[in-house]
Order: C-alpha cells, then sequence, then structure tokens
C-alpha cells in the first residue's frame, strides 16, 4: 500500500474571478471547497487511477470535520489523526487571464504528542511506499523522523526539505524555483545533483509547461508534455507525485514513470480543483509524452 502524509492538511477554497486587482473588491463567480494539502491531493489521484492508497493527515475544528467528511464521502481510506488546533484553509484564485493566485495559511502547531501521533500512524500501516507532502506547521518534527526503510518521496521546500534530507528519501520533487532556493544553483542538473550528494536518492524537477526533470542514481532524463496545456496548476505537482509513488510501489523504470508522470500532472491541470484529473488526457497523452536521456 502507498501511504501519504499530510501534517498540514487544508480545506482549499477555490475562486474564480473575472480579473485579480490589488486593493480592490473582487466579486467571486464561484467559490469551492474541497479537502487538499499535498498528501490528500496525492492520496485522491492514486485512488481515482486505482491505486491501493491511504492518506494519514492531521484534522482538527470545523475545518478538520469537513476535510474528515469530504474525504469520507469521496471514498479515499483515512487515517485521521485527531488536533486540538483547527485545520487550516488555503485560497486558490483562477482569473481569466489564466492566472492562479495562491494564499497558504501557515497552519496551526501541532504539540509534540500530536507528532508523535502523526509517525506511530504512519509506521502502524507498514507502507510499501511513503509519501510526506507539503508544509510543516509549526510545532510539526521533521519529516527525516517519519522516513523509514520503504521506498518514499519526500515533496516539501526550503528548511523542511533540507532537513528532510537526513531522512535520505529516495525520490524528492522540488519545482525549479524550490530547487534554486535550497541550493542557490541556477543550472537544474547541478542543483539536483547537489540533492544527491546530501541525501536524496533521486531527483525530479518540475519544470512547468516544460515537463520533468530526473537525475537519479541510474541516468538523467528529460520528459516533456505533447502540448502546452491551460488550466488550474494547483495540484499538477502532487500528480506528479502520486504517478512517482505508482512507479516506485511496481519498480517501473524511470522512463515509464516519467511518462506516466508527466501525462498525469496535464490530466490535473485539465481538472477543475486540485486532486482531480481528467482520465481521459492522463491515458492518451501517456503515449506521446517524448522522455530524452541526458548526459550525465
Ligand atoms: O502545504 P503547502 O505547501 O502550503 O501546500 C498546500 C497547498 O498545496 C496544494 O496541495 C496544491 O499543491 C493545495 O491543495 C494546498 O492545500
Amino acid at each position: 500500500m502507498i501511504v501519504t502524509v499530510t501534517p498540514n492538511t487544508a480545506l482549499d477554497v477555490t475562486y474564480t474571478v473575472d480579473g485579480l486587482r490589488p486593493g480592490d473588491v473582487h466579486r467571486a463567480r464561484t467559490v469551492r471547497h474541497r479537502a487538499g494539502g499535498k498528501g490528500v491531493n496525492v492520496a485522491r489521484v492514486l485512488h481515482t487511477i486505482g491505486a491501493d492508497v491511504r492518506a494519514i493527515f492531521t484534522a482538527g475544528g470545523p475545518t478538520g470535520t469537513a476535510v474528515v467528511g469530504e474525504l469520507a464521502a469521496a471514498g479515499i481510506p483515512a487515517g485521521v489523526v485527531p488536533i486540538g488546533g483547527e485545520t487550516r484553509r488555503t485560497t486558490t484564485v483562477l482569473a481569466d487571464d489564466g492566472s492562479v493566485t495562491l494564499l497558504n495559511e501557515p497552519g496551526p502547531r501541532l504539540t509534540d504528542d500530536e507528532w508523535q501521533a502523526l509517525a506511530t500512524a504512519v509506521r502502524a500501516r507498514k507502507p510499501d511506499v511513503l509519501v510526506c507532502s507539503g508544509s510543516l506547521p509549526p510545532g510539526a518534527g521533521g519529516y527525516a523522523g517519519l522516513l523509514g526503510d520503504a521506498p518514499s518521496i519526500l515533496d516539501t521546500s526550503g528548511e523542511a526539505l533540507l532537513a528532510g534530507l537526513a531522512g535520505r528519501p529516495s525520490v524528492v520533487k522540488p519545482n525549479a524555483d524550490e530547487l534554486r532556493e535550497v541550493t542557490g544553483l541556477s543550472d537544474p542538473v547541478a542543483a539536483a545533483k547537489e540533492l544527491r550528494r546530501v541525501g536524496a536518492g533521486a531527483v525530479v524537477v518540475s519544470l512547468g509547461p516544460e515537463g520533468l526533470l530526473a537525475v537519479t542514481g541510474s541516468g538523467t532524463w528529460h520528459a516533456a508534455p505533447s502540448t502546452v496545456l491551460r488550466g488550474n496548476t494547483t495540484g499538477a505537482g502532487d500528480a506528479v507525485v502520486a504517478a512517482l509513488a505508482l512507479g516506485l510501489s511496481r519498480a517501473e523504470s524511470w522512463p515509464d514513470i516519467l511518462r506516466r508522470a508527466v501525462a498525469l500532472s496535464g490530466a490535473a491541470v485539465l481538472g477543475p480543483l486540485a486532486g482531480d484529473v481528467d482520465l481521459a488526457h492522463y491515458q492518451a497523452e501517456q503515449g506521446l509524452v517524448a522522455v530524452r536521456a541526458r548526459p550525465d
């Protein structure tokens, strides 16, 4: 079983507006609420494509109750770790010019006991693949303490990413900006090699519309989509992580993993909310993704 862990769960609120103008009043055309946080989205994508997955996450207060209820209604297997604080909201604003604007709250402070309960819940599941995703709320222990012997994926940024490398994750998945921020290097291949040197087994870098770069122990590849898509990019990275987790659980080759990851990422851009995927695009695109080996 693939287990995802989300220490900083969120109720994602997505607005659509005609345009976004700082300092102005905006009348939202639509508003939708959806259980989120990166690991929750990864689990939703995996559940949609038929994988055996369980989402372990913190939940507290009325927003936590809403998250738990929404995931139960969607039939996504869950392991809920109750917390005293209130689960945060994140806000996504989709404007008609195609821009996607995010406001992510820091999340409620976790106590030591709550963090230990999260760690215990993860270990009790004995995952075949463990996915650690998203920001850490105040008071959280580091991801390194959750990573065990099972193959693992770490998708976070900044200090949480750097500290998590001590747990020697099998794969980390920064985007190009996050990679530059933690290494200080602007060349993504050099930066990915640096993360491998300090603990990552492989580094998969999301390059937005240009696809994915994978720097691994068995080679370096670039995987490009067949077309540039317009849509909601929130959650596209989570779809990549879902594909990486499925690929690790099946011991697939890197080119096959990257084909699925690019296809699933595009399918997420076409989905209306983070965690949604367009299955027709996913199936059609897998055969169209161009994967090229690059010299190391
Ligand atoms: O933990 P953060 O880095 O703040 O990211 C959380 C947010 O990211 C998303 O997972 C999209 O990737 C949203 O669902 C939202 O909850």
